[in-house]
């Protein structure tokens, strides 16, 4: 992938035409995806980076565990999504996704570039400066704001020991990517996801053929997908072997991890070392559980003034804001 190989778009975004034309089922595949402890990070950080970097130079996915967000924190983010996702659809209405905000609810309106169609799910976004007049009221859903907050913040602060970890690699200074994704900055673009899988029960079989998210590779730098045991569907495939038929692997929900991948922004930002790998999240077969499938995603986007390019300078610059624009465009077609 060069800079100059894809004269369709403005940046020569290789990521946007690699990402379509996987649509199909493919195979499966066992892939070990590593596990990486976070404990005593700061004693343990060069130990940590070492194996952060072999993971994310290799399957680009890896588990967290003794990540420090505690397991309550994470089971009260998970049961104020479900309650967020059983209010009325006309209360939902009120707080409706801007295009290109990544603020905001949708249903079944984020068709891949992948598979051509919509994904089975409806989700609620989270980007702090965006969120006027998108909070539901305490009237609506008492306590919600406050579980979210907590809960967004906890995961910025894991991504960004994360981060420290790939700057410390890259010969950036350590705080580097913490300054390019400050949460006290207008700016400011992570984006916490509440995502709502919706059940299959009783649906046709003609049903079973789509996706609850079609195949793609993430736009940003990191992100950290809490995932909930017993709702599977999570498949990855790496990119340096994604030629011919895709062969795809489970990422099985364990308890207590929080599963991470390296998205297309860090690519760029590394010089193509990080692997931004492709994934998706397949239907369940109808022997399966049918139920819904909850997860709760964070991006650590940068904010949109930080310059991305590389310590090898592989492609030109580009801001975070020009860069993440034009992903979102390709996938938001209202
Ligand atoms: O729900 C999941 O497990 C994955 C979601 C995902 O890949 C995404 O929202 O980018
Ligand atoms: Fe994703």
């Amino acid at each position: 992938m060069t800079a100059t190989a894809t004269p369709t778009t403005p940046y020569g975004l290789a990521e946007l035409e690699k990402e379509r034309g996987f649509g199909g089922m493919g195979t499966t595949k066992a892939r070990n995806v590593p596990q990486i402890d976070m404990s005593d990070f700061a004693a343990r950080k060069a130990e940590i980076a070492d194996q952060l970097w072999d993971a994310s130079t290799e399957i680009g996915f890896f588990q967290l565990v003794n990540h420090g967000i505690p397991q309550a924190q994470i089971d009260e983010a998970f049961a104020m999504a479900e309650r967020f996702f059983d209010l009325k659809e006309a209360t939902k209405a009120q707080y409706p996704l801007l295009k290109g905000t990544n603020a905001g609810w949708e249903y079944k309106s984020q068709v891949r570039p992948s598979t051509g169609t919509a994904d089975n799910k409806e989700s609620y976004q989270i980007t702090l400066p965006r969120m006027e007049k998108l909070w539901p009221t305490g009237e609506e859903l008492s306590g919600f704001k406050v579980v979210m907050l907590a809960f967004e913040r906890a995961n910025w602060a894991l991504g960004m020991k994360v981060l420290s970890c790939f700057a410390m690699k890259l010969g950036f200074p350590a705080d580097f990517f913490t300054d390019a994704h400050d949460p006290l900055q207008p700016d400011y673009q992570s984006t916490l996801r509440l995502i709502h899988y919706l059940p299959m029960v009783g649906a046709k079989p003609e049903d079973f053929t789509g996706w609850r998210a079609g195949a793609h590779t993430d736009f940003d730098c990191l992100t950290l997908l809490h995932q909930k045991v017993g709702q599977g569907g999570l498949q990855l495939c790496p990119g340096r072997e994604a030629s011919g038929e895709l062969a795809w692997t489970d990422v099985e929900p364990k308890p207590g991890v929080v599963t991470c991948n390296i998205g297309d922004m860090l690519m760029r930002w590394s010089d193509d070392r990080l692997q931004s790998t492709l994934h998706r999240v397949r239907m369940p077969r109808e022997d399966e559980y049918l139920g819904p499938r909850y997860s709760l995603p964070f991006f650590c986007q940068a904010n949109k003034g930080a310059m991305i390019q590389g310590p090898e300078k592989k492609y030109q610059p580009i801001t975070a804001h020009d860069y993440l624009q034009q992903r979102i465009a390709a996938n938001f077609a209202k």
